[in-house]
């Protein structure tokens, strides 16, 4: 028995029954935030995007509706990055490395949810920060 058996025979066999507990369903729940934090770069980027919305909400003090949408707009495209990411690895699952025309509409059609949800935010954004921005800019205009 070499190392990498060893190591295999300490590893827990890998789980495909159903959970038993809350807490382990919550873990791999967790797990799957986890890879949608390290297999989409654009995650990253969203997040930032909320970061630098909730700050500026706070500094115009925003009100409750209008924190409201923005609850909505931010976990819209959260959605839509889970479901762009359990397509792409099902997809992955069935097809492996070779092309299939039907992969190309799953992924581009997953991909387009995600920029229809970035489309619907940045709306959301523009109908509540355009009161705060346009005087800023005429002012600035003069
Ligand atoms: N197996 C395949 N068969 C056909 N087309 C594919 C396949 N895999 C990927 N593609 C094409 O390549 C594009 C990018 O692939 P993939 O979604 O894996 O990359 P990505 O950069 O992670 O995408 P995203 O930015 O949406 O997360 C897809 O939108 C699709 O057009």
């Amino acid at each position: 028995m070499d190392l990498h058996d060893k190591k295999k025979a300490t590893e827990p066999a890998p789980q495909i029954e159903k959970n038993t507990h809350f807490l382990q369903a919550l873990g791999h729940a967790l797990e799957g935030i986890g890879q949608l934090l390290v297999r989409e770069r654009n995650m990253r980027f969203h997040i930032f995007a909320a970061i630098v919305v909730l700050l500026v909400g706070i500094y115009v003090k925003l009100g409750r509706s209008d924190w409201l949408w923005i609850t909505v707009a931010v976990f819209t495209v959260i959605m839509a990055e889970f479901v762009n990411t359990m397509v792409e690895a099902i997809v992955d699952l069935i097809v492996g490395e070779s092309y299939h025309p039907l992969a190309k509409v799953a992924k581009d059609v997953a991909s387009g949810a995600v920029l229809a949800a970035v489309a619907f935010a940045i709306v959301v954004g523009v109908l509540i920060f355009q009161p705060y921005i346009l005087p800023n800019l005429q002012m600035l205009l003069g």
